[in-house]
């Protein structure tokens, strides 16, 4: 359940008032999501998303995160574009929290992954690189490498309850991570999603049935870092089978397509392996501590982050990029 911040009727149509969307017509809490509050809201002009950021977003960098957002929709990227009020500002406030309405996505996100679905991802995870390329606002990776230790010592008193020898494991696999990670400089950077979960990508079928990408959601970890980096996170979050096997078809899916639109440089795929056990132990550390964290009855539903060990444990007895798909 994702509705943090609840939303009165007569709040909801004061802060409306500001919009040139026209009259109210529905309004409804939206179950799904991790980090903010969603509702869907339709009016005179059509639907759109209200969202209200709550605690772990910055509201210091929410107007990073919507012009990015402006920027790619611009560019043609199916994203949410955050709809400005007759002023001329898209980041309001509503119920006490930051707010902003964006455009409605159509399409729904694949609850079972296909390797038809990898393709399509690929190339959209492409495009989105390519039209991030001249915007020039930097946003350092706040769950990049640098916060990996500070976040394993924040799970450490309670971890091994978790799992025994889980905290061992880790201290370990994160030296050899880091130790592995390609230096300043040494790979292209851009602006990457960071999170793009089959949770964060819509489908529709396209001609003869087969998948077509119809948006792409959640910019909210979005930020200026590798780009090979988001692959990682994609064949840690798209091509794991639900018994916890490497389904290799589906990720040379992906990174053929993708390749067909930004070829990767000889050093990006040789730090592949390394990418992939970094984006795994970074939501096997967030999901740790949110495991640890999050109360009894939270409205939250915790994620396992015992799947993304199997999932570090495969990349790190990958025997090379050749074994991942490339
Ligand atoms: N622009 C959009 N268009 C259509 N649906 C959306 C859009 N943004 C969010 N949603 C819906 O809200 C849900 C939660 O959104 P998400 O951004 O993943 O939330 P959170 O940041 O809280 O994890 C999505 O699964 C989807 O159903
Ligand atoms: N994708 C992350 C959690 C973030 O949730 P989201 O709803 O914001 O995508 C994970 O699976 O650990």
């Amino acid at each position: 359940m994702a509705v943090y911040t609840e939303v009165t009727d007569e709040a909801l149509r004061a802060f409306l008032a500001d919009y040139p969307l026209g009259a109210l017509r529905a309004f409804r809490g939206i179950a799904e999501g991790v980090e903010n509050s969603n509702y869907a809201l339709k009016t005179a002009s059509g639907d759109f998303i209200l969202t209200l950021y709550e605690k772990r977003v910055d509201p210091r960098e929410l107007p990073w995160f919507l012009a990015l957002m402006e920027h790619l929709a611009a560019r043609g990227i199916d994203c949410p574009l955050p709809v400005k009020a007759t002023d001329g500002v898209a980041l309001r406030t509503l119920a006490g929290r930051p707010a902003a309405i964006c455009t409605f996505l159509p399409g729904v996100w694949p609850r079972r992954v296909r390797p038809e679905h990898c393709a399509p991802l690929g190339g959209a995870l492409a495009r989105l690189h390519l039209a991030g390329a001249d915007f020039e606002e930097v946003r350092p990776n706040g769950l990049g490498p640098r916060a990996w230790a500070p976040l394993l010592d924040r799970c450490r008193a309670g971890g091994d309850a978790v799992q025994p020898g889980l905290i061992a494991e880790l201290d370990a696999a994160l030296a050899g991570i880091l130790a592995a990670w390609p230096a300043e400089g040494a790979l292209p950077t851009g602006q990457i999603h960071a999170d793009l979960f089959p949770d964060n990508v819509f489908f529709l079928d396209g001609p003869e049935g087969s998948p077509r990408v119809s948006g792409l959601i959640d910019f909210y970890f979005a930020c200026t870092d590798l780009l090979a980096y988001d692959l990682a996170v994609c064949l840690n979050a798209w091509c794991f089978e639900t018994d916890g096997s490497y389904n290799v078809t589906k990720a040379h899916a992906l990174l053929a397509a993708y390749q067909r639109l930004r070829p990767m440089a000889t050093a990006e795929r040789a730090a592949l392996p390394a990418l992939c056990r970094g984006a795994a132990i970074r939501f096997l550390l967030t999901r740790l501590y949110d495991w640890m964290m999050t109360p009894p009855g939270a409205m939250v539903t915790r994620k396992d982050p015992l799947e993304y060990l199997r999932r570090l444990r495969f990349f790190a007895g990958a025997e090379g990029p050749s074994s991942l798909g490339l």
